[in-house]
């Protein structure tokens, strides 16, 4: 059954999706990679497709930017709609000089300056970790495919202009990029027991300023969506 955000039927969407923050990113994804894909939500134009990759049955669908919107779409897929493989494939700005534009980051763990786990009145700091079978698989992937990448902790924020450069403090900590999603996607996860695993492109350095254009962000991030789909098709 429909619900407020999401037009598909039960059985619609497959167990593994690829959660784009950019509803044309999805479109891009399901449009390039996938065999036969069909549309099942353009609510809110937050476009979702199922279709098969090398046989396999996966999904793709936008989330939208920020912790509010990624809570929603995923609380939906997890809980009415059955999906226990949850991939975001996001954009992200570095932290870290020696990830360069184009470099995979895959989110080991997320840190975050948002209260999204206070709903869950713990008596204590919640660690918000990748599911390992998911982390471990898209590694040997990326290390397969000779693209470039660096596993390790990332910063969810909600804030993307930002009156004071608290990157730099996060930064020191290790962290190495900022995006704005993956911290409420793996507590939904956790909270149903399902997998999560966020990866990004590096699309912009906020150390040194590179920057890529919106239509590259996109379109052009082909390495980090073979990493998903291939990663996708061994669970
Ligand atoms: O490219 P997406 O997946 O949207 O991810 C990043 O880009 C958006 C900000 O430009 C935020 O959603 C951030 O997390
Ligand atoms: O959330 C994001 C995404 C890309 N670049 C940033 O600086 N932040």
């Amino acid at each position: 059954m429909a619900t407020p955000h999401n037009a598909a039927n039960m059985g619609d969407i497959a167990e593994t999706i690829l959660l784009p923050g950019d509803p044309l990113r999805a479109k891009v994804i399901a449009e390039t990679f996938l065999e036969n894909p069909v549309q099942f939500n353009t609510v809110r134009n937050m476009f979702g497709y199922t279709g098969t990759y090398k046989g396999k049955k996966v999904s793709v669908m936008g989330t939208g930017m920020g912790m509010p919107s990624i809570g929603i779409y995923s609380h939906e897929l997890i809980q009415f709609y059955g999906v226990k493989n949850l991939i975001r494939v996001g954009s992200c700005g570095a932290t870290q000089e020696n990830a360069r534009l184009g470099t995979i980051l895959m989110a080991q763990g997320a840190c975050t300056d948002s209260n999204y786990v206070h709903q869950y009145n713990l008596p204590g700091t919640f660690s918000a970790i990748a599911d390992f079978t998911l982390l471990k698989t898209a590694q040997e992937m990326a290390e397969a495919e000779g693209f470039p990448y660096i596993v390790g902790n990332i910063l969810s924020s909600d804030v993307f202009y930002t009156e004071t450069p608290e990157w730099k403090q996060w930064a020191k900590m290790g962290v190495l990029g900022i995006e704005m999603e993956s911290y409420a996607l793996y507590c939904e996860a956790a909270r149903a027991g399902v997998r999560a695993l966020g990866i990004f492109t590096v699309s912009d350095s906020i150390v040194t300023g590179e920057a890529t254009t919106a239509e590259e962000r996109q379109n052009k991030f082909t390495n980090m969506m073979k990493v998903a789909l291939e990663t996708a098709i061994r669970l």
